[in-house]
């Protein structure tokens, strides 16, 4: 079994990745964040570096899905935070459309994506977190990463149309969007366990 965690960025998915695998005792698999090279210059310089760190996003999210399918033949549950799919169908296009990576090196990437993509399993289920902006930001300023201080508002709203728009079409399973505004699964239990009943529900028909 393989549940991945998507949505935009503060949304609470690394959180709750680490409480689902905690609660399944399936293994968790996080984002390159500390150890990415790229991030703190990207932030600092977006056209400079947007190509750069999309190959690199995309190289370790690749690494990862590979691992994944392992541990999955070896009949392992997985909780994965962020996946491939985004890398491409929210940031590398946003980046493209909002004029920040220029038009040869978002056709390149494209391409690699696309080579990389028929090797990819999608998950069993996918489960978006829907945040709204204030949500967002005040959970962006919580975790105060210092490079992620300055992130624009619209940075955040454009990915939230791109989230929108590539979940309306998603179609490659099972799919559970969960808002999270009035949601607090780090103080409320009872909050979490709303989550993990949907998921049961949604995957094994449970409830
Ligand atoms: N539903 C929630 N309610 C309250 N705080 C939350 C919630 N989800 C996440 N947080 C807090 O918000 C911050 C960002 O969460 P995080 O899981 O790192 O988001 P993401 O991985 O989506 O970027 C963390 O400090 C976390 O404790
Ligand atoms: N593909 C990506 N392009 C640009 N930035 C990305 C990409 N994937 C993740 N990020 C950034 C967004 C955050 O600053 C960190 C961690 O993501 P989070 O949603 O907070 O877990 O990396």
């Amino acid at each position: 079994m393989h549940i991945a965690i998507v949505g935009n960025i503060g949304a609470g998915k690394t959180t709750l990745a680490n409480k689902l695998a905690h609660h399944f005792n399936w293994e968790v698999f996080l984002e390159d964040v500390d150890h990415n090279p790229y991030l703190k210059d990207f932030y600092d310089d977006m056209p400079r570096w947007a190509f750069h760190l999309q190959v690199y996003f995309l190289n370790s999210r690749f690494h990862q899905t590979q691992r994944i399918k392992e541990l999955q033949l070896a009949g392992k549950g997985v909780i994965q935070d962020r996946t491939i799919y985004e890398d491409a169908h929210i940031f590398a296009a946003n980046l493209h459309q909002s004029g920040l990576m220029a038009e040869r090196d978002y056709q390149n990437y494209l391409s690699l994506f696309n080579s990389m993509i028929s090797m990819v399993n999608p998950p069993d289920l996918l489960l978006y977190l829907r945040a709204d902006l204030p949500k967002l930001v005040s959970q962006i300023d919580k975790r105060n990463r210092d490079y992620e201080n300055n992130i624009k508002i619209d940075y955040l709203k454009h990915l939230n149309e791109h989230y929108e728009e590539w979940i309306s079409g998603y179609k490659h399973g099972k799919l559970l969007i969960v808002d999270v505004n009035n949601l607090d699964y780090v103080n409320q239990p009872e909050d979490l366990s709303v989550i993990i009943d949907k998921i049961n529900s949604t995957l094994f028909g449970l409830f």
